[in-house]
């Protein structure tokens, strides 16, 4: 939700991601799998394509951290705030974190990686919270989503930022 200035986005249709430090919640091929099917959410709906990169120059850099952790934004401890991540940019562009004191699952208990993961995704593409509850951009977790993650909102919302117009 720190994308302020609105409407920035990536000027390019191949985004990378890397994954630095890990929760201990999950094995690290289920977050590596969760994380790239958030991705997928996003590059189904739109024109953008996903590559996983393991050097730490990448676009969007994934990471479990907790409380005071290098941005401004440090993580409150269990509860509270679940995530962050900054809008489309150089650096710290992109970069998405998770609150390792959370508990992270891929089912219904605590929180859900997959469902968190494709919210943050979505500020690191460029997209703000909706008022919508229906939205995957709403700015609270909702642990039963639909079985399609994105509302018509966020499909339009994505398409209006990379429209292959503005995709040239
Ligand atoms: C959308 C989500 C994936 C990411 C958002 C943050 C966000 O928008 N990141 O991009 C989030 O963490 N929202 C809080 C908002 C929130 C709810 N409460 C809070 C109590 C204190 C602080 C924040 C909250 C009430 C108690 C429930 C706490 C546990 C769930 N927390 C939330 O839903
Ligand atoms: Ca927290
Ligand atoms: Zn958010
Ligand atoms: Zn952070």
């Amino acid at each position: 939700e720190y994308s302020h200035i609105q409407g920035t986005r990536w000027n390019k249709n191949v985004i990378t991601y890397s994954i630095g430090r890990y929760t201990r919640d999950l094995p690290r091929s289920t977050v590596d799998s969760l994380v790239e099917s958030a991705f997928s959410v996003w590059a189904r709906a739109s024109s953008l394509t996903f590559v996983r990169s393991h050097t730490r120059n990448a676009d969007i850099m994934v990471e479990f951290v907790t409380y005071e952790h290098g941005d401004l934004y440090p993580f409150d401890g269990p509860g509270g705030t679940l995530a962050h991540a900054f809008g489309p940019g150089l650096g710290a562009g992109g970069d998405t974190h998770f609150d390792d004191d959370e508990h992270w699952t891929a089912g219904e208990t605590g929180f859900n990686l997959f469902v968190v993961a494709a919210h943050e995704f979505g500020h690191a593409l460029g997209l703000k919270h909706s008022r919508n509850p229906d939205s995957l951009m709403y700015p609270t977790y909702r642990s039963s989503r639909p079985a399609n993650l994105l509302s018509r909102e966020d499909v339009a919302n994505i398409n209006a930022l990379y429209s292959p117009a503005r995709g040239r």
